[in-house]
């Protein structure tokens, strides 16, 4: 099947404007969201140097079809990835690298653009080598659902590999002594381009709107001076975990943990130097955490824990540790150093038809068992 070049530069240029006014649309209900802006003018700036690379067949005037057709092309993954930091940062983000990375571009390009395949083969380069990094700093915008972040990465990723392909194809071709008619094998290449970048605009909002309600779940359900989850995150997850350990009838978990004689630690070190103790115990918690664990701050100074798939004695290790750790560290703030303890109450039941707050009840019974038998120490029902 032949298909045709110019239908294709045309279909990209209209479904690249066309991207461009929904990203447009978007930012105008979101304005707080400006890199709906700046994906929308790469859009506009890809299908303007669409435009202009068309002319080439029209007009000699390579400084405009070719040089400066080019360096609109590399604009436009710098302008992807400049919205993906402005969204991640949520702030003003300087456009340093992008104009230091097209003033890179711009020298070679200068000297090359009087042979277009050169300067194609140049551009083509710069482009994956940038939807490549693009790929890989998507990965760390977290924390977006892994599902929609891993695609946003995949096809920056093929887009890379498929721009060096472009690249390989276009410096074979542009060998004077290898002639093969690659139009065909460009206008594919050109066609999958085409698909990616629509792919990938298509994704920005399910990305940017994935994030946005992760985040949201966050400030409702986290902690904000420990980031572990706060009472309500707690109930919640706590008691999905309940329900599955009761549906594969193992047993469950509930500690409680309180620091001990905070209320002396603020009255004489202060009240930044409890918060700061709060959130070393909240680290060494975290640290002893394993993945479905819930872990929270529940109270002033109280943290509570709903362990997965443990036994009596697994759950009773993790307390002695938590303890003993805690009562190890040397916790230290402005210099001061601080002595920490803290007490642990637990409870590990198989018993069905028991809810959290009930569990929790019966955790603080033994933390209350563990503080009158002398604290910096734990209990179990
Ligand atoms: N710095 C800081 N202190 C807090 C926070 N929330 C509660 N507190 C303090 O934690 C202290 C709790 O004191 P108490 O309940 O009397 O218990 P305690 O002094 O830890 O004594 P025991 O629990 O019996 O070992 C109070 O002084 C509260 O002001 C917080 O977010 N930050």
């Amino acid at each position: 099947m032949y298909i045709h070049l110019p239908t294709v530069i045309i279909t990209t240029i209209l479904l690249n404007l066309l991207l461009g006014a929904a990203m447009f649309v978007i930012f105008n209900a979101l304005k707080s969201q400006k890199s709906f802006r700046t994906w929308g003018i790469a859009c506009f700036v890809f299908a303007i140097a669409n435009i202009l690379a068309g002319l080439r067949f029209s007009l000699d005037a390579p400084w405009l079809t070719v040089f400066v057709a080019d360096l609109l092309i590399i604009l436009v993954p710098l302008l992807a990835l400049h919205g993906l930091r402005q969204y991640q940062l949520q702030r003003s983000v300087s456009n340093r690298w992008t104009a230091r990375i097209m003033i890179i571009s711009a020298v070679p390009l200068y000297f090359l653009y009087q042979n277009p395949l050169q300067a194609q083969v140049l551009t083509a380069s710069i482009c994956a080598a940038l939807y490549i990094y693009s790929g890989a700093y998507v990965q760390t915008i977290k924390p977006t659902p892994k599902f929609t972040r891993r695609a946003l990465s995949v096809l920056f990723l093929v887009h890379g590999v498929l721009l060096f392909a472009t690249a390989v194809v276009v410096a074979i071709e542009s060998k004077a002594s290898l002639v093969i008619s690659s139009e065909q094998l460009i206008t594919v290449l050109l066609i999958a381009h085409l698909l990616l970048t629509t792919a990938t605009t298509v994704l920005f909002p399910v990305f940017v709107f994935s994030l946005n309600e992760r985040r949201l779940l966050e400030v409702v359900n986290i902690d904000e001076l420990t980031q572990l989850f706060n009472r309500r995150g707690f109930f919640e997850l706590g008691s999905e975990l309940l329900v599955k350990n009761q549906a594969q009838a193992r047993p469950s978990c509930v500690l409680m943990l309180d620091l001990d004689r905070f209320k002396s630690i603020n009255d004489r070190y202060g009240h930044a130097a409890g918060d700061a103790c709060l959130r070393d115990v909240a680290r060494i918690i975290r640290k002893h955490m394993r993945e479905h664990d819930i872990a929270a701050r529940i109270g002033g100074e109280e943290f509570a824990i709903a362990l997965a798939d443990v036994d009596r004695m697994q759950a009773e290790q993790v307390s002695r540790r938590l303890v003993e750790r805690v009562a190890q560290q040397a916790f230290e703030f402005e210099g001061e150093r601080i002595d920490l303890t803290v007490s642990v109450g637990g409870i590990v039941t198989t018993a069905n038809q028991r809810d959290l707050s009930e569990l929790l009840n019966d955790a603080d019974s033994a933390l209350y068992e563990a503080k009158s038998s002398g604290r910096n120490q734990f209990r179990f029902v």
